[in-house]
């Protein structure tokens, strides 16, 4: 089973310190993980860095990964420059990395990813002429088909419906059970950390704050202290936690 952990990882844009040391206990595969925090906190920066896209010192190391590109990364603006329909865009990135001599079983994972997302009716839609919404679920599923051991997601939810979010990390929490795949997403919204995601890890400042199983960690001392609001936490009907957030103070 693949696992991740940070070591006194940190990171900078110029000589701006953001990221300061960051460790956290071995995430394992199975696992979705919540990377929570305020606003610039470093969330974004935290997935660049982990995914290599900036330097820093510290390490991020990953045990146990049986592929060659075991992390895939959904960046928080997917962009949509290129001139390609979504099935290319999502067919192009199930192919990184080998060369373009795509066989049935690639063509069967993106008509697979699109129609678990919903999204199969737009595949021949250029991506540039979509919403932001439909745009998102693009992004998933170009990450989805790399079937990685590892998926950062950054704000997956953050343009969606609230039909689409439940559906998306509902798909995210089986394909992680499923397919022993770690997923760690930067979500803002924290009912649905709570409902959906195993383990939490505040950033505030580009500190590591707290890190633990969800249910420990996003408490109403927590939302106080970082988000500065007062909130209660209460269960269902049906015994899953509902935030309920009285006001800023
Ligand atoms: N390319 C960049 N160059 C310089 N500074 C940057 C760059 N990108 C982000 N920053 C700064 O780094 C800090 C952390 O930003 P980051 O995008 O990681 O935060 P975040 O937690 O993802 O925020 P949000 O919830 O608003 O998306 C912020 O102060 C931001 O202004």
């Amino acid at each position: 089973m693949v696992t991740l952990t940070l070591d006194r990882l940190s990171a900078r844009y110029g000589r701006r310190r953001i990221l300061s040391e960051i460790t956290t206990p071995g995430f394992q595969g199975g696992q979705v993980v919540a990377v929570l925090g305020p606003n610039a906190a470093g969330k974004s920066t935290l997935f660049r860095r982990i995914f290599g896209l900036l330097d820093g010192g510290g390490t991020v190391r990953i045990k146990g990964a049986t592929g060659e590109r075991p992390v895939a990364y959904m960046p928080q603006d997917t962009g949509a420059n290129a001139v390609l329909t979504v099935y290319e865009s999502v067919l192009l990135a199930r192919m990184q990395g080998r060369r373009l001599n795509v066989q049935a079983d690639d063509l069967a994972e993106v008509d697979h990813a699109l129609a678990e997302l919903g999204i199969a009716h737009l595949g021949e839609r250029d991506i540039g002429d979509l919403s932001g919404g439909q745009r998102q679920l693009v992004g998933a599923a170009q990450a989805l088909v790399q079937n990685p051991e590892i998926l950062l997601l950054d704000e997956p939810t953050s343009a969606l419906d609230l039909h689409r979010q439940i559906h998306l990390l509902s798909i995210l929490r089986r394909l992680a059970r499923e397919r022993g795949m770690l997923v760690i997403a930067a979500l803002h919204d924290l009912g649905h950390a709570l409902r959906f995601t195993d383990q939490a890890m505040v950033l505030e400042n580009g500190q590591l704050v707290a890190c633990g199983p969800t249910d420990e960690v996003v408490t109403p001392e927590l939302l106080h202290r970082v988000y500065r609001v007062t909130a209660r936490i209460e269960s269902c009907s049906k015994g899953r936690p509902q935030l309920i957030v009285e006001e800023a103070v």
